[in-house]
């Protein structure tokens, strides 16, 4: 399995390392007990709840990760929220700490049979809208994720003490490698229950099952069914290589449904399209790219472009656009003419009025303008923007790039303007994104990475 990223491998507030003792469910209900007093009256007390790296979010019940186990182990995971439990008001969001019922009677009875058939039973659950940085007293985001935070742990606590069995809570808070469907919260579980993911033997993954709502099922408008909000509890299970089930399928006995998924990597590791072969056609000249973040642009410049000796100006990396005219006029108009280079403008150039300003300046140096156009569709755009930030593959991240706020996708897709040979453009080269990694990029670049 490829290693994701950790941004930094410290962990604060991890209690010390939890004894074999086996814990009696006395320590949960009193944990419990305690959080439901009044804040006068609460004992002060070492939480359960841990944090990584102030993303992940962490509780273990019953020092569920300390039970002695015949290997290979096999793991039961689950997602919280519209599948262990439901809002008890039917809001979509829990109002507090106890507005919470079973998704179903049977699932406590059948969570605990699985802790008796000897599963690890864990929660793998995203919840964004947690933060676990300090609060700010200022800041009412903070404020209200501060109170989110503590519904979700009571909520967790309160189901964690009617389970009455050991089991593990991990909550992904940020949008980062532990968030679903990256696998990084599986892979800090497996750490914690002292499995290694690379010895076969440790792990049962034909018997390991995770179970979630989020798969991507079609729904039924005419029936009233709604659509999955994504696919990224099906694509986890699928990321590890674990059989998954829905919470119709599984507590159910419900029959699979249709499902299609958010978006499906190897879909594009098929494509027919051909890369044109792009040869310096002139002299001096300035090709301006145009296209999505993450629709390959850099990488088309080093494998093509670069060989040809044509300068980059990129303005994530000069930062302003006047540095960028600079540099392009300093390649182009070296004081030593054999010193002069064609530029290539390295910019997303989504609109006329920014492509202008290049074709105005090509035209103060009498020379050519071609537009490389790059086709890929939004998804998969995102999907590389998150490759390249979270995977730890240099190759695939050679700028060290973190991952690109959703915003940088929309703005482009409003502004886009889609480019005419009128703007003073002598050409217009469309390039289809064509999956150039090798065997070792193609297997990161083919999990699912986005929801
Ligand atoms: N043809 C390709 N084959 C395989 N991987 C690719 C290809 N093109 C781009 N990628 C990968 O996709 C990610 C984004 O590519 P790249 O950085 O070139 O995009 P960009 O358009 O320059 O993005 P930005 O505008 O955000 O700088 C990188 O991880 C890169 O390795």
């Amino acid at each position: 399995m490829a290693t994701l990223k950790r941004s930094s491998t410290t962990d604060r507030d991890i209690s010390p390392p939890p004894t074999k003792r086996k814990v009696t469910t006395a320590t949960t209900s009193k944990v419990v007990a305690n959080f439901f007093k009044p804040a006068s009256q609460k004992e002060p007390e070492k939480s359960i709840f841990t944090t990584v790296n102030d993303s992940l979010l962490v509780a273990h019940f019953g020092n569920a990760n300390t039970i002695d186990r015949t290997r290979p182990f096999k793991i039961a995971a689950f997602d919280f929220d519209s599948t262990l439990i439901k809002t008890k008001s039917g809001n979509k969001f829990a109002r507090g700490a106890d507005d919470w019922t079973w998704w179903h009677a049977s699932v406590p009875g059948r969570l605990k049979q699985l802790h008796e058939d000897g599963y690890a039973v864990m929660v793998l659950s995203n919840q964004g809208g947690i933060s676990l940085k300090a609060p700010d007293a200022k800041s009412k985001t903070i404020k209200s994720d501060t109170k989110s935070l503590e519904n979700f742990k009571g909520r967790v606590l309160a189901v964690a003490n009617v389970l009455d069995f050991p089991i593990s809570v991990y909550a992904a808070t940020q949008k980062d490698m532990f968030r679903k469907p990256r696998t990084g919260m599986w892979e800090r579980a497996l750490r914690d229950y002292g499995i290694s993911d690379d010895n076969a033997l440790d792990l049962d993954h034909a018997g390991s099952i995770f179970v979630g709502d989020a798969a991507g099922r079609e729904g039924n408008k005419a029936a009233g069914i709604a659509k999955d909000f994504s696919s990224s509890d099906r694509d986890l299970a699928a990321n590890i290589g674990i059989t998954f089930h829905t919470p119709e399928e599984f507590f159910l006995g419900e029959a699979p449904l249709p499902y299609t998924r958010t978006f499906q990597p190897t879909d594009h590791l098929t494509s027919t399209a051909f890369t044109p072969s792009i040869t310096a056609a002139h002299p001096l000249e300035i090709i301006l790219f145009c296209g999505s973040p993450g629709s390959g642009k850099s990488t088309f410049y080093q494998t093509h472009l670069a060989p040809l000796g044509y300068t980059r100006v990129n303005q994530d990396l000069l930062k302003t656009r006047d540095r960028c005219i600079r540099a392009c006029r300093d390649a182009l108009g070296h004081p030593d003419p054999a010193q002069r280079r064609s530029v290539v403008v390295d910019n997303t150039n989504a609109d006329v009025a920014t492509r202008a300003v290049w074709i105005d300046l090509a035209r103060t140096h009498k020379i050519p303008v071609r537009l490389v156009l790059f086709t890929a569709p939004p998804k998969l755009c995102e999907h590389n923007d998150t490759v390249r930030a979270l995977a730890s593959d240099k190759i695939l991240n050679p700028e060290d790039r973190t991952l690109l706020p959703k915003i940088a996708f929309t703005s482009f897709a409003a502004r886009y303007q889609p480019p005419q040979l009128s703007e003073g453009l002598e050409e217009i080269i469309p390039v289809d994104f064509v999956f150039t990694g090798d065997a070792t990029q193609r297997g990161i670049w083919s999990r699912y990475w986005i929801s």
